[in-house]
């Protein structure tokens, strides 16, 4: 699925690379944009796609002057179509026509939130286009399917979540026999020291204010939950080819440290930084080479200490779900993924409490044991199956 990493093959550019840049209006899809300027002579933006806000995308698509745009809205067209007239931009809506353009491209960037993610991510890797992978959500619903894509056609996977980032650069020159485990630092999220006691009154505005990163709001509330620990757990799995239990997780409020490899001879690896996408999405987009930029360096004289401890699963009550979708495996980890997706939209509406998110996550896992995951129809059933369950149980 990811390159081979022992003897990465070296790029010769002789032209930028043609990126697709899928969710480019979202936390992950604008610091693309804003690495991909800072090297003009790297890559050039001939994709843009979005969900609904066409006038973001419209503003994008004039500045970085794409060959297309797409809006998965179909509703969105037609102001879209206005804004770009006259721009020769190609201007296209559905979320069918995002899936039909995301192989047009050397390399893409999928950011898409959610579940939507996944077909325009497989459609690229099934044509052979490597793909910089922020949507996580493709390999928890689907990831033997990814893999079983990039086995077909060689495309690869190149990691973009900055836990999975931090692994791919540890993993560099190392070969796949030596790892032992790896071990996924997670924030703890703004209620990490908060009495559980009081989760109940939890409110969006609180679940929204993540102490390190500034995110989309799904992302957000999963880290608050940790579900997002669940799903990248999941995650790192498929990438590194690991079984359940050689994926760990402990809690570094700084993220500063964004993961360790440790090694079968008792060396470990971390890669260490200040909490900024743009050097992961950078690396997905330079790898095997490193790009000279101007984020932001650690202050080594002011860092401080830097502090570890093991999850308490007893306040955060999502993360047993991890290994228990894996070990279900089938399309139990598309019915969390869905469920989750749900309920946290619910949060967010004020229809549900904070800690009822993990508790319709696990019901709804409940609900897809037995249920085939064997074919991309099949997960794409458990998922509306799923989301039907969550939201039969909404007040
Ligand atoms: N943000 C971060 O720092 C990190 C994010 N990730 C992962 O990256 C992915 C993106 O996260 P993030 O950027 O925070 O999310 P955002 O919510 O900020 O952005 C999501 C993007 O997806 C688009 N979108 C939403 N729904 C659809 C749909 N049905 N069809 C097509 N496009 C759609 C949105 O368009 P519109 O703006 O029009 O709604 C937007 O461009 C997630 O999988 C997340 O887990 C991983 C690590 C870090
Ligand atoms: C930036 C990134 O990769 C996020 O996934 C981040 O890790 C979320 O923080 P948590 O560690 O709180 O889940
Ligand atoms: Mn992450």
């Amino acid at each position: 699925m990811i390159p081979d990493l022992r003897h990465p093959a070296p790029r010769h550019p002789r032209a930028p690379r043609r990126l697709a840049v899928l969710g480019s209006t979202g936390s992950i899809g604008t610091q693309t944009l804003e690495v991909a300027a800072l090297h003009p002579e790297a890559v050039r933006i001939v994709t843009l796609t979005a969900g609904r806000n066409w006038k973001l995308l419209a503003e994008q698509a004039r500045e970085v002057r794409p060959e297309r745009v797409v809006i998965a809205d179909e509703a969105a067209h037609a102001p879209l179509a206005e804004a770009l007239a006259g721009t020769g931009i190609e201007v296209l809506a559905g979320e069918a026509a995002i899936v039909d353009v995301a192989p047009e491209a050397d390399l893409v960037v999928a950011a898409i939130v959610g579940a939507a993610g996944l077909r325009p991510t497989l459609a690229a890797l099934c044509a052979g286009v490597d793909v910089a992978l922020a949507t996580k959500e493709a390999l928890v619903v689907a990831g033997a399917l990814v893999r079983d894509a990039c086995e077909a056609s060689g495309a690869h996977v190149l990691p973009i979540d900055s836990e999975h980032s931090a692994l791919f650069q540890c993993l560099v020159g190392e070969p796949p026999e030596a790892v032992e485990r790896v071990v996924l630092t997670a924030s703890g999220g703004p209620f990490r020291d908060r009495d559980p006691k009081t989760f109940a009154s939890i409110t969006p505005e609180e679940a929204l204010d993540h102490p390190n990163w500034s995110m989309g709001a799904r992302i957000t509330v999963d880290s608050a939950t940790m579900m997002n620990k669940v799903l990248e757990v999941i995650e790192a799995r498929w990438l590194y080819d690991l079984r359940p239990e050689q994926v760990g997780v402990v809690v570094h409020p700084q993220s500063i440290v964004h993961s360790v490899v440790e090694f079968v001879d008792g060396s470990a690896k971390a890669q260490i930084g200040v909490p900024t996408m743009k050097v992961p999405i950078q690396y997905a987009l330079s790898f095997p080479d490193r790009w000279p930029a101007p984020f932001p360096r650690l202050d080594w004289a002011t860092l401080g200490s830097l502090d570890f401890h093991a999850p308490d699963e007893s306040a955060f009550p999502a993360l047993p779900l991890a290994q228990e979708a894996m070990r279900a495996g089938g399309a139990v980890p598309a019915a969390l993924n869905a469920a989750d997706e749900v309920a946290v939209q619910a949060f967010l509406d004020g229809r549900v409490r904070f800690p009822d998110i993990p508790r319709l996550v696990e019901a709804a896992m409940d609900d897809a044991r037995g249920a085939s995951g064997e074919s991309l129809d099949a997960l794409l059933d458990a998922d509306a199956r799923a989301r039907a369950f969550v939201r039969q149980r909404l007040v």
